[in-house]
C-alpha cells in the first residue's frame, strides 16, 4: 500500500484532511490486467485511494475468460452498505455487472448514498471477445444506470449494443454515436428521474473509445459533452498488451474527478495515463506467451516455426520447446531449434538453425543424422557454398534490413540478398527487419531459389499475430 502522504488529499472546510476516493463497483480479473485489479492500480498510479465492491470473479488470464462465479445480489448491496455508509467516497466507477438485478441494487444504493459523480464503463465484452454482461443488462443499463452518470465511457461495440446494434467503422460514426448516447441518456433523465430545467444543470458526458477502429493508425477516442465534440488523438502502440485499457482509462477518469479535476482535463488525464502505460509495457509477454503466438502464427500461414531464446535457463528452453512442440505436431509444421542441439535433439524437434560462430553445419549433421533440417545463416556467397557442401537444408539470408531484434548486426540490403540467392544451391529465407511495408520488394527479386520470409518483429509485435501472418503471406504470394 502506498504511503498515506502518497495520496491526494480532498480539503475539507473543517480543515481536516481527507482522501480522494473511489468506489469501483466492478468484476476480479484473476489474470490482474482488467477488472477491480486494473481499477485499484490505476486509481493508485493517481494517488486516489480505491475501495471496491465486487460484482463477479471471473477466471481469466490474457487468452479469455474461462469461467465467470457472479456474486449474489443481496451480498453486492451488503458490500455497497458497507462502503458508502462508512467511508466519504467521491466518485462511483462502475465495470462489470454481471445482471439486472445487480443494476437495480446499485443505483439504489447511489441513490441512497449520493456521491461527486459516477463513472460508468458500460463493460459487455471482454477485448478477448468473452461476454462478460449479457444483453439481458442493456435495458438496466439504458433506463437505471446512465441516466445517473456522469460520464459513460462505451468501446465500439458497447456504443453499437447501446443504440441497438447499429454499425460503428468510421471516426464520423463514433461522433454520431456519442451525440445519439447523449440525446438518449438526456431523454431518459427527463423522462425518468428529474423535470427538465435540471437538464442543463445535469447533462451527461459520453466518451466512445476507440481502441478497436479498423484499420486506424490512431487511437481516436471522441469526447461529447453535450455540446462540443473533443476528438481525443494519440498514436496507437503495437503491442498485444491491451487488455485492461478500458477499465484503467475509466478509473483513471475516476480519480482524477476525485481530486476536483474538471471533467475534460480528468479525461485527457486518463488517455495520457493509458497510452504511457501501453508505452511501458508494449514489449512485456504477461500471458499468452511463446505457445499463443506460435499456435497464432500457424493458423495466420507460417509453414515453419524456429524457436530462438537467447537468455532462458536450459530448463526453461526444453520447457518451452516441449510445448512448442506439441503445438506444432498438432499442426503438422516443422519446429527448428536455433542453435542449441542438444535441445533439440532431447525434445525430439524437427531441426536446428545455426549461426556462423555456432556449432559447425557438417558437425550438426553428424549429431543430427540426415532425417532432420538443418538451416544455416549466410552473409556471403562463400558461407552459403559452405553450407551446402556441410549438408545444410537451406540458408537463411541476413540481415537484409535494419532490426531492433539484432541491433549490431550488418545489413546486407537486397544486392546482398540477391548475390547470395544466385550463388547457393539451397534455398534460401530472408531474414532482417522484414514486414508488411517491404516483403513485396524482397520477393520482387524473382531469385527462383528465395522461398519465403523468417520474421520476429514483424508478428510479436501485432496487436493480433494471426491476423498480421494473413497480411504478410497474401503480401508474399501475391506476384
Ligand atoms: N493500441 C493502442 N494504442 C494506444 N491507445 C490505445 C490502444 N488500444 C486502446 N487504446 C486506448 O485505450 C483506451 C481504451 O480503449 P478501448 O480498447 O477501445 O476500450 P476497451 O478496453 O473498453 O475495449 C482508449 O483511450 C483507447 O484509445
Ligand atoms: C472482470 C473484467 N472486467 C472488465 C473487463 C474488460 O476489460 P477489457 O475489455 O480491456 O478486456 C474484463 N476483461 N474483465
Ligand atoms: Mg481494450
Amino acid at each position: 500500500m502506498l504511503e498515506e502522504s502518497a495520496y491526494a488529499a480532498v480539503t475539507q472546510g473543517s480543515g481536516l484532511r481527507r482522501l480522494a476516493h473511489v468506489l469501483t463497483v466492478a468484476g476480479s480479473d484473476s489474470g490482474g490486467g482488467a477488472g477491480i485489479q486494473a481499477d485499484i492500480k490505476a486509481c493508485a498510479a493517481a494517488c486516489v485511494y480505491c475501495s471496491s465492491v465486487i460484482t463477479s470473479v471471473t477466471a481469466q488470464n490474457t487468452i479469455g475468460v474461462q469461467g465467470v462465479y457472479s456474486l449474489a445480489e443481496n451480498f453486492v448491496a451488503e458490500q455497497l452498505r458497507s462502503v458508502l455508509s462508512d467511508m466519504q467516497v467521491d466518485v462511483i466507477k462502475t465495470g462489470m455487472l454481471p445482471s439486472p438485478g445487480m443494476i437495480t441494487v446499485l443505483c439504489q444504493s447511489i441513490k441512497e448514498f449520493p456521491v461527486r459523480a459516477v463513472v460508468v464503463d458500460p463493460v459487455m465484452v471482454s477485448t478477448s471477445g468473452d461476454v462478460l454482461s449479457g444483453p439481458s443488462t442493456l435495458s438496466g443499463f439504458c433506463k437505471e444506470l446512465l441516466p445517473l452518470a456522469d460520464i459513460v465511457t462505451p468501446n465500439l461495440k458497447e456504443a453499437s449494443a447501446l443504440l441497438g446494434g447499429i454499425s460503428l467503422d468510421t471516426v464520423d460514426d463514433m461522433r454520431f454515436a456519442a451525440k445519439s448516447i447523449h440525446d438518449f441518456g438526456a431523454s431518459i433523465y427527463q423522462s425518468v428521474i428529474l423535470p427538465a430545467t435540471y437538464l442543463d444543470m445535469l447533462y451527461q458526458n459520453v466518451l466512445v473509445k476507440g481502441g478497436d477502429l479498423p484499420g486506424s493508425s490512431a487511437a481516436i477516442d471522441i469526447f461529447f459533452d453535450g455540446e462540443q465534440f473533443h476528438e481525443l488523438c494519440g498514436p496507437r502502440i503495437m503491442t498485444r498488451n491491451t487488455h485492461g485499457t478500458g477499465c484503467t482509462l475509466a478509473s483513471y477518469i475516476a480519480a482524477e474527478l476525485a481530486k476536483g479535476t474538471p471533467m475534460l482535463q480528468s479525461v485527457q488525464a486518463a488517455k495520457s495515463f493509458v497510452k504511457s502505460a501501453l508505452l511501458y509495457s508494449k514489449d512485456l509477454m504477461i500471458g499468452n506467451g511463446p505457445q499463443e503466438a506460435v499456435k497464432a502464427s500457424i493458423e495466420g500461414g507460417a509453414t515453419i516455426i524456429q524457436l530462438r531464446e537467447k537468455e532462458a535457463e536450459t530448463s526453461e528452453f526444453v520447457k518451452k520447446t516441449v510445448d512448442c512442440m506439441a503445438i506444432c505436431r498438432s499442426y503438422h509444421v516443422p519446429l527448428l531449434i536455433n542453435d542449441r542441439i542438444d535441445v533439440a535433439l532431447a525434445c525430439d524437434a524437427d531441426g536446428v538453425h545455426i549461426g556462423q560462430s555456432d556449432m559447425p553445419a557438417e558437425l550438426a549433421r553428424k549429431i543430427l543424422g540426415p532425417g532432420k533440417i538443418i538451416g544455416v545463416s549466410c552473409k556471403t556467397p562463400a558461407q552459403a557454398m559452405k553450407a551446402w557442401a556441410d549438408g545444410a537444408d537451406y540458408i537463411g539470408c541476413g540481415g537484409v534490413f535494419p532490426t531492433n531484434t539484432k541491433q549490431s548486426n550488418p545489413t546486407i540490403g537486397l544486392k546482398g540478398l540477391e548475390t547470395v540467392c544466385l550463388a547457393s544451391k539451397l534455398p534460401v529465407v530472408a531474414i532482417g527487419g522484414i514486414g508488411a511495408g517491404n516483403v513485396q520488394s524482397v520477393m520482387e527479386l524473382g531469385v527462383p531459389n528465395l522461398k519465403g520470409v523468417a520474421v520476429v518483429s514483424a508478428l510479436f509485435d501485432q496487436e493480433s499475430v494471426a491476423t498480421e501472418t494473413r497480411r504478410l503471406k497474401s503480401l508474399l504470394t501475391v506476384r
